[in-house]
């Protein structure tokens, strides 16, 4: 890296001025071949070129005064045209010159702030690698003492001459090396009894044995009642250097042999090393993301982290702070996996909160342990918010932020509110650090290391995820990369603070899964109205019909309150859920789960935001709608004066809401009505559009099959309309989105489990995309995808996840040569944003003196083949003609559910993976 790399002039700049000094020189030579001509035909002979105001100085008055031959004035004039062309140009390359200057300036300026930054990041670095390689001394130093305690023990044995005297029995054998999950309480009880039975056999410790290390450290801790400096980051008082190694605040010895541990689960191997980061950055006084890939098991490893703080003697409070959707995910698995800490489920109307807080005040004893500790708080990001005067009389020992890429803003509300929080320690969940760009990432790194991540234009517009769809930009941003190893830079800078594995990474012992495009054909009726909105049609015929209600085009939009009458057929067929819950979701367009901060707005894609940003919007009466009858005619509908009924709603204000709502289905636009003023729900709301009818090719296959489908949407309307299906084709469902109470989505979640029948699951992307565990289903049907690649991968893995025992199929639903295929380009090239800066090895396993070393030579190649040829997700079918019945052939429709490769592919795996674990059993 070089760390004070001087920047040249990009060669686009050096050819700019060049190129000005060419034209002035040009121009000078024009001027001169001028003069010369002049002089040719002038008597005068003279021999001096023009001033540039086209004045020739070394005339004398009385020869100015001669009037020059006609044809001389007009080249004259001609040469102050050219003159006059030039200093133009002069002036406009000039200008040129010096924008590149100070753009390159800037450049300079960030990129000396990227390498300050790395200064201060590589503190911190240093001091973890320190931190780890004393542990791993200590361990060593223990390990070697016990060895010897123990030949020594084995020495005088013989001497022992009563056997009838019950000698101690033998030192129980030392726990083999665990391959895949490795009990903490293992680890813990195998370093407590390390000083006196360690195994000769056992071999020194790797990184792989962090697990005996981490427990070692924690068992001299025990041993060593210090008291845990405050780490605290205040935002006002923010530290600017990395705290000196601090012991977790502990009391005396308090182990029993034989106690109960606190974590009842089993943690693999990757899970402990992520216990191991947790624990050191916590007792480096370091703040950090653990970033990773979704259903890895971020929660469990928490769990088991706060279950080793409680047995270590921390008493609390701490805090988890999540979206709503995974509350009660969280209760369940500390019921599970740490039944014995206390939690309370924070979240309520303020009565209920009331009684909360009583319960969240006092520390209540830790069932099998000699302690205490206030109970640990899950609340959602709205309460955080809502109740933050509460929340900041507290200080917190560790504030846990799940999905904590939601204060991907800095400016955000949440970001705000939770920075006036005073807590010791602080962690961001995510399993998407990076969602569209740069500026994302330092957010979260500014919000819990303010003191080194202060200045956003460090992080900002280096690489630009609008850039990486092109090739020559690709190609452009390697040379970048030669030069100024900016990419390095920044995977040295977040090293120290960020643990993330992905799943290709750790044996997770889960099936594969299969990602696919599927393109469907707009629908005739479907194209036609998309052509209409393209080319504006839409907007004159309404203005037209509009004209005598004096209502603009502009202004026409019809929204769901005011036609409550023709929902209530809706809301009455919907199954196990309440009518509160439907009002209130009615409300908003797309989903907007704890969506009162205004984390969002601005998002692209956010309806509900710009929703609520105040589209006024004149609902337009049952009449009004029934005389836009050129769009029926247009559309083919009934026309001729036999015009249905049907709901209107459309924003001429957001074009490209628009668009989006007639790719998905023109219901969204115009849903026809029946003549009592219901939805009309018949096959017409399938045969009207693409994507309905490839979902009614799939569907009914996969019921056939048995398998469960988890069917994801941003927008709520458009689960109405999947509703409207299922009810049509009779499937039973479960739905969840953003207008649901707690109670509604757990119980729809447990239907959706429990129901054998129930095999379709409606859930809206922001809602139920983040932390849900949906594993009865298998199969995954994006229905419209997100200009945030990164909704879609979480929306996946809900049931890509530890418990899948299936390979699991997703379809990602596109409409070809429509608004559809740009949102998914846009989003694979936030795919390549984020698999540059991240998804490489680098950020695999916590830090060591290597990693940091590895950081700083990036491989040219590794990411040449990363931007140039892109893993992208197969595109498997596209739907036959549009017109045809048959929208996908019966062979293709196999071939695309067929998991057989899949199976054998993870047959093949798990065989291989046996076999190496028994030749490494018989090994030792
Ligand atoms: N060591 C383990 N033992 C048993 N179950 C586990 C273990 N680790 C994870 N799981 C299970 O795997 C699933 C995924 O884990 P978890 O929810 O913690 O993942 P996550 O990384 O937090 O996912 P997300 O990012 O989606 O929130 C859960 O059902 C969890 O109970």
């Amino acid at each position: 890296m070089p760390a004070t790399a001087e920047i040249s002039i990009p060669d686009e700049a050096a050819a700019n001025s060049s190129c000005a000094e060419n034209i002035v020189n040009d121009g000078a030579t024009v001027l001169r071949e001028l003069g010369t001509e002049n002089n040719s035909s002038n008597t005068n002979n003279d021999s001096n070129a023009i001033k540039s105001d086209g004045s020739n100085p070394s005339k004398t008055p009385s020869q100015a005064s001669v009037e020059p031959s006609s044809g001389m004035a007009e080249e004259l004039a001609a040469g102050r045209e050219i003159l006059k062309d030039e200093m133009r140009v002069r002036a406009e390359h000039q200008t040129t010159v010096n924008q590149l200057m100070e753009r390159q300036a800037e450049k300079q300026r960030r990129y000396d702030q990227l390498v300050e930054v790395l200064k201060k990041s590589s503190v911190y670095a240093k001091l973890i690698v320190d931190r780890i390689e004393e542990e791993k001394k200590n361990f060593n130093k223990r390990l070697a003492r016990a060895e010897r305690q123990q030949s020594e023990t084995a020495a005088a044995q013989p001497d022992v001459a009563e056997p009838a005297e019950a000698p101690s029995p033998p030192p129980p054998p030392s726990p083999p090396r665990i391959r895949r999950s490795q009990r903490i309480s293992n680890a813990a009880s195998a370093s407590a009894t390390a000083s006196t039975s360690v195994s000769k056999k056992r071999s020194r410790p790797t990184d792989d044995d962090d697990s005996f290390t981490s427990a070692a450290s924690a068992a001299t801790t025990a041993q060593k009642p210090t008291k845990r400096r405050r780490a605290a980051d205040n935002p006002a008082k923010p530290k600017t250097e990395p705290q000196p190694v601090a012991e977790p605040e502990v009391q005396p010895e308090t182990q029993e042999p034989g106690r109960l541990d606190l974590f009842t689960g089993q943690l693999r191997d990757y899970q402990l090393e992520g216990f191991n980061w947790l624990r050191r950055m916590y007792e480096n006084g370091i703040n950090g993301i653990l970033g990773d890939e979704m259903g890895l098991g971020k929660t469990v490893q928490c769990i088991a982290f706060i279950a080793h703080l409680v047995r270590m003697g921390v008493t609390g409070p701490f805090c988890v702070v999540g979206p709503l959707s995974t509350l009660c995910n969280w209760r369940a698995e500390f019921a599970r996996f740490a039944p014995a800490v206390p939690v309370v489920l924070y979240h309520g109307n303020k009565d209920r909160c009331a009684l909360l807080r009583n319960e969240m005040r006092n520390p209540l004893p830790v069932a099998g342990c000699n302690t205490s500790c206030k109970p640990v708080v899950i609340t959602s990001y709205e309460m955080a918010i809502r109740d933050r005067s509460v929340f900041q009389r507290y200080e917190w020992k560790l504030l846990i932020v799940d999905e904590g890429h939601r204060v991907k803003n800095f400016q955000c509300r949440l970001a705000r509110e939770l920075r006036m929080y005073h807590c010791t320690h602080r962690l961001i969940l995510t399993g998407t650090p990076i969602q569209n760009n740069l500026t994302e990432l330092w957010s979260l790194l500014n919000f819990l290391l303010p003191e080194i991540f202060e200045k956003l234009g460090t992080f900002e517009a280096w690489f630009d995820a609008g850039v990486l769809q092109d090739a020559e930009a690709k190609r452009r941003l390697l040379e970048q990369e030669k030069e100024q190893q900016v990419l390095s830079a920044m995977q040295q800078i977040l090293l120290p603070f960020m643990l993330r594995r992905c799943k290709a990474d750790v044996d997770l012992e889960v099936p594969p899964k299969r990602e696919q495009l599927l393109y469907a054909p707009m629908a005739p009726e479907q194209l036609a109205l998309y052509r209409m909105a393209v080319d504006r049609t839409i907007e004159k015929l309404l203005d037209g019909d509009n004209r005598g209600s004096g209502m603009s085009a502009a202004s026409l939009e019809v929204t769901g309150p005011r036609q409550a009458k023709v929902r209530a057929d809706r809301i009455s067929r919907q199954m196990a859920l309440s009518d509160e819950t439907n009002s209130s979701r009615r409300q908003g367009e797309a989903d907007d789960d704890d969506d009162e901060d205004d984390a969002d707005v601005g998002d692209e894609n956010d309806e509900g935001g710009r929703a609520k940003a105040g589209v006024s919007s004149a609902a337009v009466s049952a009449d009004a709608l029934l005389t836009v009858a050129d769009l029926d005619v247009a559309l083919g509908g009934g026309g001729g004066g036999n015009v249905e009924s049907a709901e209107l709603h459309i924003n001429l204000r957001n074009p490209m809401a628009l668009l989006k709502r007639i790719c998905n289905h023109p219901y969204l636009v115009r849903y026809p009505l029946t003549p009592d003023g219901q939805y009309r729900v018949d096959e017409q709301l399938v045969s009207v559009s693409g994507k309905f009818r490839l979902l009614d090719r799939l569907l009914p296959e996969l019921q056939r099959q048995g398998r469960k489908v988890l069917i994801f949407s941003q927008w709520v309307c458009i689960l109405d309309l999947l509703q409207d299906y299922c009810h049509l084709r009779e499937y039973k469902f479960s739905r969840l989105d953003g207008g649901m109470s707690l109670e509604d989505r757990d119980s729809e979640i447990s239907r959706f489990y429990t129901e054998a029948d129930n095999r379709i699951f409606l859930v809206t992307t922001r809602a139920g995309g983040l932390g849900l565990n949906l594993t009865p289903a298998d199969t995954v049907i994006i229905f419209d995808s997100d200009w945030n690649p990164q909704a879609d991968l979480q929306a996946q893995d809900r049931c890509h996840r530890i418990g899948q025992s299936q390979p699991v199929l997703v379809f990602r639903l596109v409409t070809a040569d429509s608004i559809d295929e740009r949102v998914v380009s846009r989003a694979d090239a936030k795919r390549t944003l984020e698999r540059m800066i991240i998804s490489r090895s680098r950020f695999r396993k916590s830090l060591t003196r290597d990693a940091l070393e590895q950081a700083k030579r990036l491989d040219r190649r590794e990411l040449e083949d990363l931007l140039l040829t892109e893993a992208k997700p197969t595109t498997a079918a596209a739907a036959a003609a549009a017109d045809s019945a048959e929208v996908l052939p019966d062979a293709e429709l196999a071939k695309l559910l067929d998991r057989s490769d899949l199976m054998a592919d993870w047959e093949r795996l798990r065989a291989e993976r046996r076999a190496k674990e028994a030749a490494a059993d018989s090994s030792q």
